[in-house]
């Protein structure tokens, strides 16, 4: 496909989203009936795609409305492209461009700064505001940017500089984060990870990098049993196993479906975790893992439409569902043990101002709050974060 193909490509896309379907769902139907792109093409789409969604706010005031076109003609503004030579008309490429649309494009760029706040929903732009604070800013710029894929290293199976070593090996290349002593960020090879031995073999697994720092803010001595109450895929889980591999963990999800991959998961990395089925949990624990159901707000450069899908309404049944969860999880926990709630939202009502909410009840006491954020350049920030440690006092 040529480079204006694939802006074509994208542009229907982008409109079948508008019209509601969900960003994944669209991507496959075009990558189904467009057999004749390669596996380039398709990730090439799929990174316009994900660059106008995460940007669809700005990019609308730049290409002058919210269609695929105009997001798409957006993108060309911010990346400097000659969007006359790409919209020609000519086989694949879209139409060219309207005399308006071409004036367009002789208006000056607002720089980035004023772009990114246009990025966010109107109706959350506030409390985001108020919730970050001087890191608003900051927060909006890295926002706008592709997230980086980062890998755990498994230090049940080798070290950091080891893991990095297997990597390079099969042409993956990385580099370590800061944030985690567990964490790697792939600079180069990313999508030859899941096919990789070092992958196959349990010496990494995928997790943003601020998961993996939340997951060792506890410390895992003395936690013989541990509870992952809302375990999803296990990402969790199998970070605290690698922690704490002695420790008896058992995971729980209200939908056991979504733990399915946990067996092998954990197979792969040497790891041993016991399924619950829901509302099958019994006993109590030394320490209770609560990854909530959440906004996503952090994770939202990985899943740009679910920022656009979220509603107030929405956003108040998650604090609502929080609360419930959290009330209930906490039933599990030993006195004097630990309960880890975390959120991957940015949003204060999900995070410090659930658990202060939480803590008045005078059962649990707050030991720390870490707050991760999505700051410096994108393509080296990790997911936004949240999470707090508290301690069963009575
Ligand atoms: C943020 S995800 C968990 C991600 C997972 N911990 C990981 O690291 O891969 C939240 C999970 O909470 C589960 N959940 C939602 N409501 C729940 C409830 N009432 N009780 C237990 N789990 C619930 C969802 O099914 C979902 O899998």
């Amino acid at each position: 496909m040529t480079p204006a193909a694939r802006l074509s490509a994208a542009i229907t896309i982008l409109d079948a989203i508008r019209e509601g379907a969900p960003a994944e769902q669209a991507l496959t139907n075009w990558a189904r009936a467009s057999r004749y792109a390669g596996s380039g093409d398709r990730a090439a789409v799929r990174d316009h795609v994900f660059d106008a969604l995460r940007c669809r706010g700005s990019f609308a005031l730049l290409g002058g409305g919210e269609s695929g076109r105009n997001l798409i003609l957006g993108l060309l503004r911010v990346q400097g492209a000659d969007a006359v030579a790409l919209f020609t008309g000519e086989g694949h490429a879209p139409a060219p461009l309207t005399a308006e649309e071409a004036s367009l494009l002789a208006a000056p760029l607002p720089e980035a700064g004023a772009l990114a706040l246009h990025d966010w929903p109107d109706w959350l732009r506030p409390q985001l505001a108020a919730d970050l604070g001087a890191d608003f800013a900051a927060v909006s710029l890295a926002m706008r940017g592709r997230a980086p894929v980062f890998l755990r290293v498994n230090t049940g199976r080798t070290d950091r500089a080891g893991a990095q070593a297997a990597l390079a090996a099969e042409g993956i290349d990385s580099l370590p984060h800061p944030l985690a002593e567990t964490a790697l960020r792939v600079i180069s090879g990313a999508r030859r990870v899941q096919s990789s031995a070092a992958y196959r073999d349990g010496l990494v697994e995928l997790q943003d990098a601020a998961s993996q720092a939340a997951v060792e803010t506890v410390s895992p001595a003395g936690r013989a049993r541990v509870l992952d109450y809302c375990a999803g895929g296990g990402g969790k889980a199998l970070a605290l196993a690698a922690r704490a591999p002695d420790a008896r963990i058992v995971a729980h999800d209200i939908d056991p479906g979504r733990m399915r991959d946990i067996p092998a998961r954990a197979k792969r990395a040497g790891a041993r975790i016991t399924l619950a089925p829901p509302g099958g949990v019994s006993g109590m624990f030394d320490l209770v893992m609560v990854d909530a159901p959440c906004s996503g707000s952090g994770t939202w450069r990985r899943t740009p439409d679910a920022k656009w899908r979220l509603t107030p309404e929405a956003l108040a049944r998650l604090v609502g569902l929080q609360q419930e969860i959290l009330a209930a999880a906490a039933r599990h926990v030993a006195p004097g043990g630990a309960l880890l709630y975390m959120t991957c939202s940015l949003l204060d009502c999900e995070n410090g101002a659930q658990i202060r909410r939480f803590v008045e009840r005078g059962i649990f006491g707050i030991v720390a709050e870490h707050r991760f954020l999505p700051l410096g350049p994108a393509e080296e920030a990790a997911d936004g974060f949240y999470a707090a440690q508290l301690h069963r006092l009575r």
